[in-house]
């Protein structure tokens, strides 16, 4: 097939010139055939419209392709970050990314952490299967969502561990928000077959700018550990 950089492209049509300009420089040829030569002519000027116009026609079709392309390629792109990032089940952030929204924040400001862990919840797996558990976590990532400011993120760091980053953000407001966050999934009743409520677990920490998300975490995750002890759905400050 012809494209447009074949070099004989306009071969017919040079020929076609050629041919005319002799006919044209001859002064005493007959009418009939400046006739025949002028409607020839005529016959690639057409066929050169046709041919440009085909030629445009294609060049647009192929610019809307290549645009739906980049759209195309530009949304995968953007849902593979997403699932990069994110818990599958529950929507909110992975562990990875709870790491590195961590350290970033922490880089930038001070930090309270929040880490929850809901109580008893292999019993509930175990007792109504772990579609229901699954159906759980998703229900209390809901209450969490209900209640962390704007400013916050929340993230999954474990199977039915989660955490909440709140940057500048006092410990005695992150203590409240996570007693709010307490109180919400404690008020929940799960729909049959559950048909109760199921608690959570609250360790908090406060962590001055520049602190190490282990530190942060780690203290955060001790005084979670003291709240299972003491009786399982509470919320324990860190120690400093
Ligand atoms: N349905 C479901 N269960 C999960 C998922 N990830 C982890 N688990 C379950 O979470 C349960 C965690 O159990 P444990 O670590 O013993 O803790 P627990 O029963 O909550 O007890 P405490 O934390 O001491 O109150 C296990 O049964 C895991 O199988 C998940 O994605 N979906």
């Amino acid at each position: 097939m012809n494209t447009v950089t074949d070099p004989d492209l306009f071969d017919l049509e040079h020929a076609a010139l050629a041919e005319a300009t002799l006919v044209f420089e001859d002064a005493h040829a007959p009418a009939g055939i400046y006739r025949l030569a002028l409607g020839e002519l005529i016959g690639h000027y057409e066929r050169l419209l046709r041919e440009t116009d085909r030629l445009i026609r294609r060049s647009d079709r192929q610019e809307r392709e290549m645009t739906v392309l980049n759209q195309r390629l530009q949304a995968l792109a953007r849902s593979l970050e997403y699932r990069a990032r994110h818990d599958t089940l529950t929507g909110v952030l992975n562990r990875g990314a709870v790491i590195e929204l961590s350290g970033e924040m922490l880089a930038g400001s001070d930090m309270a952490l929040i880490v929850l862990d809901l109580d008893h919840f292999k019993r509930i797996n175990d007792t109504y299967g772990h579609p229901a558990g699954d159906m759980v976590l998703q229900t209390v990532v809901g209450h969490l969502q209900s209640v962390v400011p704007q400013t916050g993120e929340i993230g999954r760091v474990g199977g039915e561990e989660f955490t909440v980053m709140l940057p500048r953000t006092t410990l005695d407001d992150a203590l409240a928000i996570a007693e709010r966050m307490r109180a919400a999934v404690a008020a929940h009743v799960f729909p049959a077959p559950i048909e109760r409520n199921i608690t959570a677990s609250f360790g908090v920490s406060w962590n001055d700018v520049g602190t190490p998300f282990e530190n942060a975490y780690g203290r955060a995750d001790e005084a979670l550990y003291i709240a299972k002890r003491n009786g399982r759905d509470q919320v324990v400050r860190a120690r400093n």
